[in-house]
């Protein structure tokens, strides 16, 4: 499981957690804008705009899991199983495989105008990676300040959906995950009043009771609830860091623990890593599930009239600070 949200306060934030029981190893990757994408069924291209986020790295090539581009534009791949179906390759139209979307949008679109037209003419295709990589069932988010978007490939072809809540979660389609949003309109974060019955002495006894029944566990339906609300009601001061703090506290609240989502014989799902995006500046911040310390890398820092990929590794281990000793 994962879940994605977007966060505006003076800059734009995106960023997600990635859940997962094992990590395929990740770095935060730079492809500056003279990095030669090579794409498998479109084509070299030399020269684009520069990206940064969290991938894999195989073959000198970047397995983008969520990242963002120098113009202000992010996005994310989660989890789709059993309902991401990619096509076969076709005449007179984009083809490009599953793992190369993220660069294919990032590295040519300003915003969500020019995503969408680029979409108009794209097939997103079932060409796997590698043996050893083969395709990842997945649904995306793409967003910018302004607005954002989720994509499905289906079996009943490509879905492309306005996402008006800036979040998304794992199953069902995106469709269902809005809808069941009617079934909470009644949340809030102010304290109920008693329209219960009037004649009954009800009592607001504990603070927080506007939220009562907003989904606890950790399905993706009930994470895609829990964070549309908390996003929504969230409020932080416009600084950079009371902004990543707040940030970190949205996706706090889909956080997953060790040992409460088993998915095979004593291994469990964990949030391997939360990311949050300062899209404006490009600054690409992460904590992991063992160094809750926020680290940072700066795309501004780097020379991104580069050729050459530049990764960083993932600062793991928790880094406690001893005030006494
Ligand atoms: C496992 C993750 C999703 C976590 C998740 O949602 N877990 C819930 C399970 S459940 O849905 O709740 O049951 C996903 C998210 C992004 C993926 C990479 C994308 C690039 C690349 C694409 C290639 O084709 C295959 C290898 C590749 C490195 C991918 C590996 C893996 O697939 C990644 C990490």
């Amino acid at each position: 499981m994962c879940t994605a949200a977007t966060y505006k306060t003076k800059d734009f934030y995106f960023g997600r957690t990635l859940d997962y029981e094992f990590s395929y190893g990740d770095q935060i990757v730079i492809t500056p804008r003279n990095y030669a994408f090579n794409f498998r069924h479109v084509g070299d291209m030399k020269n684009h705009y520069a990206i940064i986020g969290m991938a894999h790295v195989a073959e000198d090539y970047p397995l983008y899991y969520d990242a963002m581009n120098e113009k202000g534009v992010a996005m994310a791949g989660l989890n789709f199983v059993g309902n991401a179906v990619y096509a076969a390759i076709k005449p007179d139209v984009e083809n490009i495989a599953q793992f190369e979307f993220i660069p294919w949008i990032l590295s040519q679109c300003s915003s969500l105008v020019e995503v969408r037209e680029l979409l108009e003419r794209i097939n997103i295709v079932n060409t796997p990676f590698s043996e050893q990589l083969p395709l990842a069932q997945l649904h995306w988010i793409i967003s910018d300040e302004n607005e954002s978007i989720t994509v499905e490939s289906m079996s009943d072809g490509l879905h492309i959906y306005d996402n008006p809540v800036g979040v998304l979660t794992n199953n069902p389609p995106f469709p269902q995950q809005m809808f069941q949003l009617n079934n909470y309109m009644y949340l809030s974060p102010k304290q109920p009043r008693n329209t219960f019955c009037e004649n009954l002495a009800l009592d607001a006894y504990s603070r927080g009771m506007g939220g009562l029944g907003l989904p606890g566990d950790l399905s993706s339906s009930s994470r895609f609830v829990r964070v549309a609300f908390t996003k929504v009601n969230a409020i932080s001061g416009e600084s950079e860091e009371e902004s990543v703090s707040q940030f970190f506290h949205i996706l706090g609240s889909v956080d997953q623990q060790r040992g409460c989502c088993e998915v095979a014989d004593g291994k469990y799902e964990i949030t391997l890593y939360t990311s949050c995006c300062n899209v404006t500046k490009g600054i690409y911040y992460y904590n992991t599930y063992e160094n809750h310390q926020i680290s940072a890398v700066d795309m501004h820092v780097e020379n991104l009239d580069s050729d050459k990929m530049i990764c960083y590794p993932v600062i793991q281990g928790e880094r406690i600070n001893y005030q006494n000793k």
